[in-house]
């Protein structure tokens, strides 16, 4: 039976930054993933469970209202159930899930449409991104400090909103439990999200104790490893440690040295594998993402960092995006919805 995965559990807070920044950096070497460790200094525990609130009431909306917030090219809006296929050479339908999108608010109001049934709760959803956006760019600058950038706020620089528009998401998740399932009713082969890495430079993920299912792909390129939502250590923390990983954009900021690690999200299993226990959960689960993307036009070749320049090893395993193929953040980003929306990208071609 497949064992959890040994992430690393690092407290930001730490006194000696330095020692922190290099710890981020070793985890997102050797791992891709993280956990930072939820005391409530950097998103406090109120705001997360307020988000998971919206987030229900959201999935809970009158179909019609979420139909007509549909996902569109912008990246923004509402994906349907299977709508959207993040594997789409091994996935035989596409995703468990149904996803809202948020993109950026101004003075507290989307720049989309979003359900009347959670108008009430905007400029709270608008608080809590910016909550996630606060600590993307202080780990942004921690890794410049750890790789030893130069300048080392290079990652963050990219990523101020006065360089202009960015990809970064929040996104909303509500997967179903398989029971629940009447149409397409999900094999043995299914998953809840298809194999993928993440577009952006870096992700923050939310998850609720006892809702497990996301997997990582090992360094071996075939074993998924369960990802604990409570890892050893933060049991008596006020909220399970936030989970960061490297997206494919600091992958190719410096050349696969960062990896942006293949990930994917099953259903439940029945049993609770080793070091999971009392994560066996049948009923729907839910979860948040925040991407962080820097803005549109950046660049994505090698930093300046000697670590990155004597970096000769390879790329994160299963990851045919880890290597850079096109030159900017932008570029990237619809070269990757194109290849996960299919429906959407065949409408507009017609
Ligand atoms: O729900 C999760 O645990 C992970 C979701 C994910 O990987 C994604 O949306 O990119
Ligand atoms: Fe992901």
């Amino acid at each position: 039976m497949a064992t959890a995965a040994k992430i690393p559990v690092i407290d930001l807070s730490g006194d000696d930054q330095t020692q922190v920044a290099k710890d981020l950096v070793e985890a997102a070497i050797e791992h891709g993933f993280v956990y930072i460790r939820n005391t409530g200094k950097d998103i406090p525990v109120e705001a997360i469970d307020g988000a998971f609130a919206v987030s229900k009431k959201l999935f809970d909306a009158p179909l019609s209202e979420k139909q007509a917030c549909t996902i569109q090219k912008n990246n923004r809006g509402w994906s349907a159930m299977n709508y959207e296929t993040l594997d789409p050479a091994n996935q035989r339908i596409g995703d468990f899930k149904e996803a809202f999108n948020f993109g950026e608010f101004v003075d507290g109001k989307a720049q989309q449409p979003i359900p009347p049934t959670i108008a009430p709760d905007e400029a709270q959803i608008s608080a809590f991104r910016d909550l996630c956006n606060a600590l993307s760019l202080k780990l942004n600058t921690l890794l410049g400090i750890g790789l030893g950038v130069s300048p080392p706020d290079f990652f963050t620089s990219a990523h101020l909103r006065s360089r202009g528009p960015s990809g970064s998401i929040l996104r909303f998740l509500r997967y179903p439990p398989r029971s629940a399932i009447t149409e397409l009713a999900p094999g043995a082969d299914d998953v809840r999200a298809g194999a993928h890495s993440d577009y952006g430079s870096l992700t923050l993920l939310f998850r609720l104790r006892g809702q497990p299912g996301l997997e990582i792909l090992l360094r071996d390129g075939k074993t998924w490893s369960p990802v604990p939502v409570v890892p050893p250590g933060t049991e008596d923390d006020p909220a399970p440690p936030i989970l960061m990983n490297i997206g494919d954009l600091l992958s190719y900021w410096t050349n696969g040295l960062l990896r942006s690690t293949v990930h994917r999200v099953v259903f439940p299993s029945g049993d609770s594998p080793a070091g999971l226990e009392g994560e066996a959960d049948h009923g729907p689960r839910y979860s948040i993402a925040y991407f962080c993307h820097p803005f549109g036009g950046t660049e994505l070749g090698p930093v300046p960092s000697e670590r990155v320049k004597e970096y000769k090893g390879g790329l994160a395993e299963g990851n045919p995006y880890a290597e850079r193929k096109v030159m900017t953040a932008d570029e990237h980003l619809r070269m990757r919805l194109e290849a996960s929306y299919t429906q959407l990208y065949k409408e507009g071609k017609a």
